[in-house]
């Protein structure tokens, strides 16, 4: 992995934006279509903020989140909603929504068909990740019930509990995130980079997040 760090996370928000969104030009100039996978949490709003304003070709583009809190899109806690307000916004608006999230119950019930839709768009063009203190990356969290699933599997969506989770979540695999062509972590912060340290001399079994390091870039400020 490659590590950038920078002076202030406002810097750091303006500028992952701006590679991000030259990224997708790049592959559009050679492709018909490309996809954006995005995390939730409060981390990555500021980058939204800049992104939805990119030029480029965003009817192109299929924009899906990495994982997502099994909630109504009218929850505070749905990652959904956070990308509807920020990033499906402004010339974003003409982006393809993919959701990863159903009005079902539980998420078991509803994701067929979710992932059917993202395999299409498979593999992610640019994918960026956000991680918790816990080294938990989208939602493949440390002792959570399908964490091997989730670590191992060919499956596109998985469904996951987990200790440190108020409510059931649904989350990209290691294996779709990790075969992103291009994967970007943004972390804020000395505690997340005291993790993003630790991890690196971990398995993924205890530092999920150790399972998308390999060629991605961390992009980290300490405030
Ligand atoms: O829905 C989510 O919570 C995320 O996608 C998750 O993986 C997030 O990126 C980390 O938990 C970091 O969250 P913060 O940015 O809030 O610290």
């Amino acid at each position: 992995m490659e590590l950038v760090t920078y002076a202030d996370s406002e810097m750091m928000m303006i500028e992952l934006a701006q590679r991000l969104a030259g990224e997708l030009r790049q592959a559009l100039q050679s492709s018909d279509r490309a996809s954006l996978a995005v995390p939730g949490g409060t981390t990555p709003g500021p980058i939204f903020d800049s992104l939805c304003a990119a030029d480029l070709d965003w009817h192109r583009v299929s924009v899906l989140l990495t994982d997502e809190r099994w909630v109504p899109e009218e929850s505070p806690r749905s990652n959904t909603r956070l990308l509807r307000q920020r990033l499906l916004t402004g010339k974003a608006a003409s982006a393809r929504y993919l959701p990863l999230h159903a009005p079902t119950e539980t998420p078991e019930e509803g994701i067929l068909p979710l992932a059917e839709a993202i395999a299409e768009v498979l593999p992610l063009t640019v994918c960026l990740l956000g991680m918790g203190e816990d080294m938990h990356v989208a939602s493949i969290f440390p002792g959570a019930d399908r964490l091997e699933e989730a670590l191992t599997a060919e499956t596109i969506l998985v469904p996951m509990r987990a200790p440190g989770a108020p409510e059931p979540r649904v989350t990209l695999s290691a294996a779709v995130l990790s075969r992103a062509i291009s994967r970007h972590l943004v972390i804020v912060g000395p505690a997340k980079r005291e993790a993003l340290d630790r991890a690196r001399s971990l398995p993924p079994e205890e530092a999920p997040v150790a399972a998308v390091l390999k060629g991605a870039v961390v992009h980290w400020a300490e405030s």
